[in-house]
């Protein structure tokens, strides 16, 4: 029984260990082989073994390494964390990632290697498991002085949370975050633990590393308590932005377009500049960004929102943009910096799935009978289906699936189907307008921005234009009621920003 043997310093440990878990029965342990997790790992199980004395309910307990194909060691790592799971009887398993693909070979890797690995181990929780690392009070310190560092203000200054919620979905418990370094050594020496030592934790070329190793030591030396009191600090911080979050909270929902993540930006010409700044970060943070930083904010303000009317501003922040359209502030993935080119494709009816080129999802057709399918509105959309298929821990989540239809008139037997991306030329005359247009001006009137004019999928039955699909119908493509069907065309996409769909049905109606 842990009873008799236990001091009060891992008393202490289980006690908080057991405070944070309460209320969560499914646990996966994120398992480096490392002092830290090693120690969690082993409290965890004497927990598990003893929850009757220490936890209201039994918990379920499985461990997973993550091989990030860095070091030369990782192989010995993961059989070691094999090792160590087995002793304790502890369901294990491997997850690979790779780090070094062509696309990532600029980017700082010690960055790409934890979003990676986060991203595989939210990807791996089941329903109701919850993710667990082993964070503890210095590794806090150090996130504060690198927050310093990088002049992230007092958001940044919270550090890390024991509790946190992730794309609002994914938990992430960090038991330790209360409890020293020095404690976790004195714990895994009594109860002689084994554990790895990562041969990069020495390399001082790594600022977190230069903190723990040249700068933390003489502090904590100098001012034994120091660590405590900067988790307090740190937690002040955390309520402040609790409580400021609060405050903005309702000027924030009149700004944000929650249907495409924009932001209206007029009104923040009214505010203060600490209140628009607070605004704009929280519209950053939004997107599950990395804490931005205030010069990045001021760049976005300055760039983007001052630039010239007629200008189009583009501000490159890691891998997204920020882009500008009209009254509102868009946030893109990078590779909506440039339209497409014009192409041409033809879709075989044979098949009635059309797969689109570029990642802009698939169009399907399916022919109804007019008797019995009468729209009485010749768009339907429904926003963020499938979103369970889309596991991708990434920024635009919950933008991401959409499906919309569209309804018109079948091809005649002699008409060959095709889709083309990109401008084309002449007036098109439009459902629900009188007279002809140049899609341009289309574009313009309905709201399209510049990145998606070049995506929108564009069904030609020959050589006539007859619908942009979701976006609008043309004359050619309306329903006839002689004839006997029609055509619904369902388009399944990723693109983000689809404001537009709505903005066309309402078009339509009028
Ligand atoms: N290879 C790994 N496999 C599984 N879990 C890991 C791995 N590396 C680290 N962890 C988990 O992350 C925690 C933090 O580890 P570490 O401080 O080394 O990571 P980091 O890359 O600096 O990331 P962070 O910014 O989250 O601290 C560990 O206690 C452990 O729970």
């Amino acid at each position: 029984m842990i009873t008799t043997n236990t001091s009060s310093e891992n008393w202490d440990l289980y006690r908080k260990v057991t405070h944070c878990l309460v209320g969560h029965t499914r646990l996966v342990l994120s398992y480096s082989g490392g002092l830290d997790s090693t120690v969690l790992l082993d409290i965890l199980t004497r927990l598990k073994n003893n929850s009757d004395h220490f936890t209201s309910s039994p918990f379920m307990l499985r461990a997973i390494y993550v091989h990030h194909g860095i070091s030369n060691y990782s192989d010995e790592w993961a059989s070691h964390c094999f090792n160590q799971c087995k002793i304790r009887g502890i369901p294990f398993s491997v997850i690979h990632i790779n780090c070094y693909n062509a696309e990532n070979k600029q980017r700082n890797i010690e960055a790409l290697a934890r979003n990676l690995r986060y991203k595989k181990l939210y990807n791996r929780l089941n329903s109701k498991e919850i993710l667990l690392t082993a964070h503890h009070m210095n590794d806090q310190v150090e996130s504060l002085f690198l927050a310093l560092k990088r002049g992230s203000g007092p958001s940044g200054l919270s550090g890390m949370s024991k509790n946190a919620l992730y794309a609002n979905k994914y938990r992430l418990l960090r038991p330790l975050l209360d409890c020293s370094r020095e404690q976790l050594e004195m714990y895994a020496y009594k109860k002689k633990l084994v554990w790895i030592e990562d041969d990069t934790n020495t390399d001082t070329r790594f600022d977190r590393n230069f903190l723990r190793i040249k700068i933390l030591p003489s502090i904590y030396q100098r001012w034994p308590c120091f660590n405590q009191v900067v988790a307090r600090t740190a937690q002040l911080c955390r309520d402040q932005e609790n409580l400021l979050n609060e405050l903005l909270s309702e000027s924030f929902q009149k700004l944000i377009d929650e249907s495409d993540g924009s932001l209206l930006f007029i009104p923040l010409f009214q505010y203060s500049i600490p209140k628009r700044q607070a605004l704009l970060r929280r519209w950053l943070l939004h997107f599950s960004m990395k804490m931005p930083s205030y010069q990045l904010i001021n760049r976005i303000w300055k760039e983007v929102v001052l630039s010239r009317k007629d200008a189009t501003p583009i501000l490159q922040l890691d891998k997204y943009l920020c882009r500008r359209f009209r009254e509102k502030l868009y946030i893109l993935p990078v590779n909506m910096r440039c339209s497409l080119n014009r192409i041409e494709l033809s879709w075989n009816i044979i098949h009635n799935v059309f797969i689109l080129p570029y990642n802009l999802g698939k169009l399907i057709y399916q022919p109804l009978s007019i008797n019995e399918h009468v729209p009485k509105n010749p768009f339907d959309l429904h926003l963020n289906i499938n979103s369970s298929l889309n596991t991708s821990h990434d920024v635009f989540e919950k933008y991401k699936k959409v499906l919309t239809h569209c309804f018109v008139r079948s091809p005649k037997s002699d008409e060959k189907i095709s889709i083309i991306f990109g401008n084309i030329d002449g007036l098109l005359y439009i459902l629900g307008r009188n007279h002809g247009r140049h899609l341009k001006k289309i574009w313009q009137e309905l709201g399209v921005p510049p990145w998606l004019r070049s995506r929108i999928p564009l069904l030609f039955y020959n050589k006539t234009l007859i619908t942009a699909i979701g976006v609008f119908i043309t004359h050619n493509g309306k329903i006839i009621s002689k004839e006997n069907t029609l055509w619904k065309i369902s388009w399944l996409q990723d693109i983000i920003s689809y404001k537009i769909f709505k903005n066309s049905v309402r078009y339509h109606l009028e």
